[in-house]
């Protein structure tokens, strides 16, 4: 059995504080997970809160999405995740969360959302000024992971070699991911920052 470092837990239980404290992982909304080695990650287990993660809260699966562990049942969406770390293979930390802001905003758009002219554009890689603009692909829902995924992969196919580092699900959530935690926070920071600005337009216009 792979060991889930300290460290690794402890900034799995922070993100969750980080995220409740703001609202993004209502119920039992949101996973998380970070990369332990070539093939395996540790993801949170389905169904818990995620304000209130332990190390107990963890578990490892591969990238596959097999739990080594066959008694535990991880996140019902690990599927995603392992796609983000086998596509991107310098991604360390994933994250999850359901928003009001990617809710509603991505209920309304077609098959992307453009957020341009924000100076926090440029916690996205390869953005180096607000002068810019970032297409965040948007998924339709499916309780289907596997078939969700496949239809990522073709959106990455077509999206050159760097698509954006997250996307949006339909009427569910955000994922976001970095090389490692601080930087998956910080994108996911931003992401909500700028769509809570598109809404608050859209709301006065
Ligand atoms: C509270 S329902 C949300 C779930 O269906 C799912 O979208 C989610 O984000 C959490 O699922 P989980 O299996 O706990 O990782
Ligand atoms: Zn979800």
């Amino acid at each position: 059995m792979t060991p889930i470092p300290a460290a690794i837990a402890e900034a799995l239980i922070a993100a969750g504080h980080r995220l409740d404290a703001r609202g993004w992982v209502p119920a039992t909304a949101g996973n998380f997970s970070m990369r332990l080695g070539p093939d395996r990650i540790a993801v949170t287990r389905s169904g818990y809160h995620k304000g209130f993660l332990k190390p107990e809260s963890l578990m490892v699966v591969d990238l596959a999405g097999q739990p080594e562990n066959p008694a535990l049942r991880p996140s019902a969406e690990t599927g995603l995740h392992c796609g983000v770390y086998r596509r991107f293979p310098g991604t360390g930390a994933v994250l999850h969360g359901h928003s009001i802001a990617n809710t509603v905003l991505s209920r309304a758009a077609g098959p992307s959302l453009t957020l341009a002219g924000y100076e926090l554009l440029k916690a996205f890689p390869g953005l180096p000024t607000h002068d810019a603009s970032a297409e965040i692909p948007v998924v339709d829902n499916d309780q289907d992971i596997a078939r969700m995924q496949a239809g990522l992969e073709a959106r990455w196919d077509g999206m050159g070699a760097s698509p954006p580092p997250g996307y949006l699900i339909r009427g569910h959530g955000s994922y976001i991911w970095a090389a490692d935690m601080p930087g998956a926070l910080a994108r996911f920071e931003a992401l909500e920052f700028m769509l809570e600005c598109e809404l608050a337009t859209r709301r006065s216009a």
